[in-house]
């Protein structure tokens, strides 16, 4: 069997970018026409949703962006990134190693979180109210002991990144520019999470920025993704920092620190 010329080009066919001799061009732009004239938030938006923002969107998405950038070297994503380049790889593998520890639990819940809005927001379409769809998926939550998506964090009583956030979000609610229904669902998890006497299970950074995903209308998978793009800044800042340090083969801790060694049952 042969394959055409036809479906050899059709293999990688692409709606994002064209290229030919001396042409490169981006969802039929020419990228001459781009630089200079593009901001860098408008272009992410224009490269993975297509079409060009409104103000309001680019100032969502780029506040998004802004708030999930870093968290210091306690945040696992970092914290493996400056050890990794003290192993002596490149900054591509730095970045890669910090990136792959974003997933369901660090840094990726935005996505299930978006889902998790989405089907709240389809109970209120079906008539029941904020606080009754989101007590309810809470307590389905709890009887599979998981965790809510979004919500919860190891380190702050409220992420302080919440409330810049979702003021951004009221004020484009309040402007028309998003329905404003994530929020409305955010908030009332928020209250369905609060239980007097135990610890507070703030909306954390995944949870607050999927409610601007969510409000923008991005797929929730985009939820994740986003979140790495942002953080990818903040890894790369780490990485660099700790390899213009010089240390080489850092450990996790101090090499005056010994883990404690936790004999198992096969130990004599
Ligand atoms: C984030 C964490 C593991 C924290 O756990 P913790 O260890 O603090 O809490 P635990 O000891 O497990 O629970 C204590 C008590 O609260 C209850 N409880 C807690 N969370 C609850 C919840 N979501 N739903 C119901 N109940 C909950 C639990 O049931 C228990 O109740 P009880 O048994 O009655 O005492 C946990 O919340 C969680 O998995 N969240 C969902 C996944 C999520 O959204 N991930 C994003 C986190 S943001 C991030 O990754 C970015 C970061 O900010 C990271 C950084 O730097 O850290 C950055 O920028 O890099």
């Amino acid at each position: 069997m042969t394959t055409s010329d036809d479906e050899a080009a059709q293999w990688w066919a692409t709606s994002i970018t064209r290229i030919a001799p001396g042409e490169i061009d981006h969802r039929g732009v020419p990228v001459e026409e781009l630089i200079g004239r593009t901001g860098f938030v408008e272009m992410i938006w224009f490269m993975v949703v297509g079409g060009t923002p409104t103000p309001s969107q680019t100032r969502l998405l780029e506040a998004a962006l802004v708030a999930a950038t870093d968290h210091g070297p306690q945040a696992p994503s970092i914290a493996i990134a400056r050890m990794t380049v003290t192993c002596g790889v490149g900054l591509n593998g730095a970045v890669a190693s910090g990136v792959n520890a974003l997933g369901d639990v660090h840094g990726g819940a935005g996505e299930q979180c978006v889902v998790m809005l989405d089907d709240a927001i389809a109970r209120v379409a079906d008539g029941e109210s904020w606080d009754d769809a989101a007590v309810a998926i809470v307590d389905e939550h709890r009887r599979r002991s998981a965790y809510v998506p979004g919500f919860g964090h190891r380190f702050h009583p409220r992420d302080p990144r919440r409330d810049p956030l979702l003021g951004l979000v009221s004020e484009a609610v309040a402007s028309g520019d998003v329905p404003g229904r994530h929020l409305e669902a955010a908030l009332a998890f928020e209250r369905a999470l609060d239980r007097p006497g135990r610890r507070p299970v703030p909306m954390n950074i995944d949870g607050a920025t999927a409610v601007i995903y969510g409000e923008l209308g991005l797929p929730a998978p985009l939820a994740r993704g986003l979140f790495l793009l942002s953080r990818s800044v903040g890894i790369l800042a780490h990485a660099w920092e700790e390899r213009q340090s010089g240390v080489r083969n850092k450990g996790p801790l101090p090499r005056t620190v010994l883990p404690a060694y936790r004999p198992g049952p096969e130990a004599g």
